[in-house]
């Protein structure tokens, strides 16, 4: 067993405030700091390593136990449903995951009737959930990116989707209609290693709750 403890964090937009995290409680990885195409780096005086990983893999790194940690959208878990244990709110990647319509379609209809819909989506089980809850009937279009592309050229007249800023709806003629789930990025740790390495992994973890807690403390 390596005596490293392992970090499964997505490229995007996630992983600068991780960083910025994880060095409030002193871990912190030098090597990351440059120009580089590389995916593991190692910060071998304190035993850490970081994998930088697509957003939608961290929780199978995490699940197979080729990371002891991972760092991943609660949008993510939502939909891929893994047995992975969620200690820690890490309260950063703040975003919604909303239904969206153009907004010429919400003037003329009341969401409350729909019966049967089609919706373009990059999260399928969620949706079918939602919508199966609600007695709606859905044809889902499963899409990797750009959603709200759907609606403007008839491949759907309805999406589910994250909105963070509303930019993206409000430039494409589009209003939100209802909200599925608030969400927030997730500390995930790998239940195997959650008893081989409790001692590191479980300070890590009180550590990360001190600083969140302190943080929302001090932003009221
Ligand atoms: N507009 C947004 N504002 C804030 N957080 C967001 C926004 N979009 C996504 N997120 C959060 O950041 C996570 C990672 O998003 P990111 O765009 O980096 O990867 P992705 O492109 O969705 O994933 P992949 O690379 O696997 O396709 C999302 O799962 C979500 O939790
Ligand atoms: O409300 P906003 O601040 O405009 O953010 C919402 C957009 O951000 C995300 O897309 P992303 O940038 O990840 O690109 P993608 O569509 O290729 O997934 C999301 O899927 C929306 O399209």
């Amino acid at each position: 067993m390596s005596d490293f403890i392992t970090f499964a964090l997505p490229k995007g937009r996630i992983m600068q405030d991780s960083m910025e995290l994880f060095g409030k409680i002193g871990i912190t990885c030098p090597e990351m700091a440059g120009d580089s195409r590389k995916l593991v780096f190692e910060n071998r005086e304190s035993k850490f390593r970081f994998m930088a990983v697509r957003a939608t893999d961290v929780p199978t790194y995490v699940e197979y136990g080729c990371a002891d940690i991972g760092v991943v959208g609660k949008d993510t878990l939502l939909e891929q449903g893994k047995d992975l244990y969620e200690p820690l709110d890490l309260k950063f990647g703040y975003c919604r995951l909303m239904v969206a319509e153009p907004k010429a379609l919400l003037e003329e209809e009341d969401p409350s009737s729909w019966s049967n819909i089609r919706v373009a989506t990059k999260y399928p089980n969620i949706t079918e959930r939602y919508f199966a809850e609600r007695g709606v009937q859905v044809e889902l279009i499963k899409l990797y990116g750009s959603i709200e592309l759907a609606p403007l050229v008839g491949l759907a007249e309805r999406i589910v989707d994250l909105v963070s800023t509303g930019a993206t709806l409000r430039d494409n003629g589009m209003v939100e209609v209802e909200t599925i789930a608030e969400i927030t990025s997730r500390l995930i740790v790998n239940r195997a290693s959650l008893k081989t390495k409790h001692q590191r992994i479980s300070r890590i973890i009180t550590d990360l709750e001190k600083v969140i807690g302190d943080e929302v403390t001090i932003s009221g």
